[in-house]
C-alpha cells in the first residue's frame, strides 16, 4: 500500500530495516539533542506528515534494542496514529532507567506497524452468551 508522506525532516522516510519486518523504524527530527533524564518523558517531533487512507491507523510502538539497553519506552504505547490527523507525528519517550539519556538528531527511536482496523457501532443489549471463561479474569486461569 502507499501512504501520502510530507517530510520536513532533514532525514530518510522510515523504512523496513529487513524484508519482512512489521514496523518501519522512525528518526528524531531535532535542531539539539534532548536530554531524558529517570522518568522523565518528552514528545520528540519526527517532520513527518502523513495521509494514512481510511481503514488504516498507525501504531508507535517501542524498539526492542532501546528498551534493553537504555530503558527508553514510549508512554502511551502503543501510539495510535489516526487517519484522519494531518499534524506532525510525535514520538512520547520516557526514560525508565536510572541513567540520563540523550536522543540525538537522527536516532531511530521507535517503529512504526501499519494497521487495519474497524470502525464498530454499539449494539445495546440486555443479555450476552455464556461462556466457559465467563466473567473470570485477571488471572483466574492459575499463575502456572
Ligand atoms: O504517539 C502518538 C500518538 C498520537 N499522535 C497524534 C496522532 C493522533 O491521531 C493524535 C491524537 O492521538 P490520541 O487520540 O492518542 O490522543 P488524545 O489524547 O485522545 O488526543 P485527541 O483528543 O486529539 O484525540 O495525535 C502522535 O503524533 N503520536
Ligand atoms: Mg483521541
Amino acid at each position: 500500500m502507499r501512504i501520502p508522506v510530507i517530510n520536513r525532516s532533514h532525514h530518510p522516510l522510515p523504512s523496513y530495516q529487513t524484508a519482512h519486518a512489521a514496523g518501519m523504524d522512525v528518526r528524531a527530527n531535532l535542531a539539539e539533542p534532548i536530554t531524558l533524564k529517570p522518568l522523565q518523558r518528552a514528545l520528540v517531533p519526527t517532520g513527518l506528515f502523513m495521509e494514512i487512507p481510511v481503514g488504516y491507523e498507525v501504531q508507535v510502538r517501542p524498539r526492542s534494542g532501546l528498551a534493553y539497553k537504555h530503558g527508553i519506552s514510549i508512554v502511551n504505547s502503543p501510539g495510535t496514529i489516526d487517519a484522519d490527523y494531518r499534524g506532525e507525528l510525535k514520538v512520547l519517550l520516557v526514560n525508565l532507567s536510572a541513567e540520563d539519556f540523550i536522543v540525538q538528531d537522527g536516532k531511530r527511536i521507535a517503529q512504526l506497524v501499519v494497521a487495519r482496523h474497524e470502525t464498530a457501532e454499539w449494539e445495546p443489549a440486555t443479555e450476552l452468551t455464556e461462556t466457559e471463561r465467563g466473567t473470570g479474569g485477571y488471572g483466574s486461569t492459575g499463575t502456572k
